[in-house]
């Protein structure tokens, strides 16, 4: 059996879901795209093809196993998109929630079954039906749990609205021993430089004490501005717009000094090897055309 431990972004990894590239499916239609930033690849003709996606996450994997990280891969679904296990269930301490995933995707979760037959049925939580979350707007950071959202009027007509009001209150009552502190997110179904999809795309903790963030992710500045003092301005890696747009925020912590990194971030990876942190450098940029990157394409069970 698995024995479920998820307290914070950074803690070394035991054990994690890496999803698969592999029988992605044939190039969606642009109606078919749940993100701006596919759909713009789709529509100039440069969507990511499987070999690449596939070889990418070979590479992944590939560090993971080097650092003795047992890794699960979802059970094949024909023609289905499993790159981004992060968002299909997340775990926070020792229990694991299913997430209400967009309905496009909810096929996803049956694909890591055999993996929940290795816990314990009583650590597994199904939220109810109004609950709307995704594992990318999800954040257990010590004794606090981050949360992304969006209450705007609008949510419904936004397809990148993936965690509503219900789940921060769902997320609160579940664990009540926790700080919940949530953070409403720019959105945009056409233009993903002014779209932050999940909170990972805009923000993420690194080693024990910092973190990666973008302000435009956020729509209420005292609640980016609550992020920057908590960390501290010079424990903060500001990102750019473009930064956002390839997924900067999105790298991976294997452990509070080992980050799993694109080859591309050379400001970013700079910075965190000026800060004491090894970087495990690959190559993701063609997944990165789909709106998500090493983060979301993990779905962490063990931490130490
Ligand atoms: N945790 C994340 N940021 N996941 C990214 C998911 C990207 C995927 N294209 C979607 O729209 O669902």
């Amino acid at each position: 059996m698995l024995k479920l431990n998820v307290k914070d972004e950074t803690s070394r990894l035991k054990a994690v879901v890496l999803g698969t590239a592999q029988s992605n499916g044939p190039v969606p239609m642009p109606e078919e795209a749940y993100d701006p930033k596919s759909l713009e690849h789709i529509l100039a003709g440069t969507y990511p093809k499987e070999e690449d996606m596939v070889r990418e996450m070979e590479a992944f994997a590939a560090v993971l196993k080097k650092y003795g990280v047992q890794v699960f891969r979802p059970k094949l679904i024909k023609d289905c998109n499993q790159i981004f296990s992060r968002d299909i269930a997340f775990v926070i301490d020792d229990k694991l929630i299913k997430a209400n995933i967009l309905p496009d995707r909810e096929i996803e979760f049956q694909a890591i079954k055999y993996v929940l037959d290795k816990i314990e049925d009583s650590q597994i939580i199904y939220p109810p039906k109004e609950v709307h979350i995704e594992g990318g707007d999800v954040m257990p950071w010590k004794d606090y749990i981050f949360i992304g959202t969006y209450s705007g009027e609008d949510y419904s007509d936004l397809i990148t609205a993936r965690t509503n009001r219900a789940a921060v209150d769902f997320i609160a009552k579940t664990f009540p021993h926790k700080k919940i502190k949530s953070f409403e997110l720019r959105k945009s179904n056409t233009n993903a430089r002014e779209n932050a999809l999940h909170l990972d795309c805009c923000f993420q903790p690194i080693g024990t004490d910092k973190a990666i963030l973008h302000k435009n992710g956020f729509l209420v500045t005292e609640e980016y501005e609550w992020l920057l003092n908590y960390f501290g301005r010079e424990n903060v890696f500001e990102i750019t717009k473009d930064e956002m747009y390839s997924m900067m925020s999105n790298v991976f912590s294997i452990a509070p000094d080992v980050v799993v990194s694109e080859r591309n971030f050379t400001r970013l990876n700079n910075w965190l090897r000026e800060k004491g942190l090894t970087v495990e450098e690959i190559p993701y940029a063609e997944i990165a055309k789909q709106e998500g990157l090493l983060r979301c394409s993990t779905l962490p069970l063990v931490r130490e």
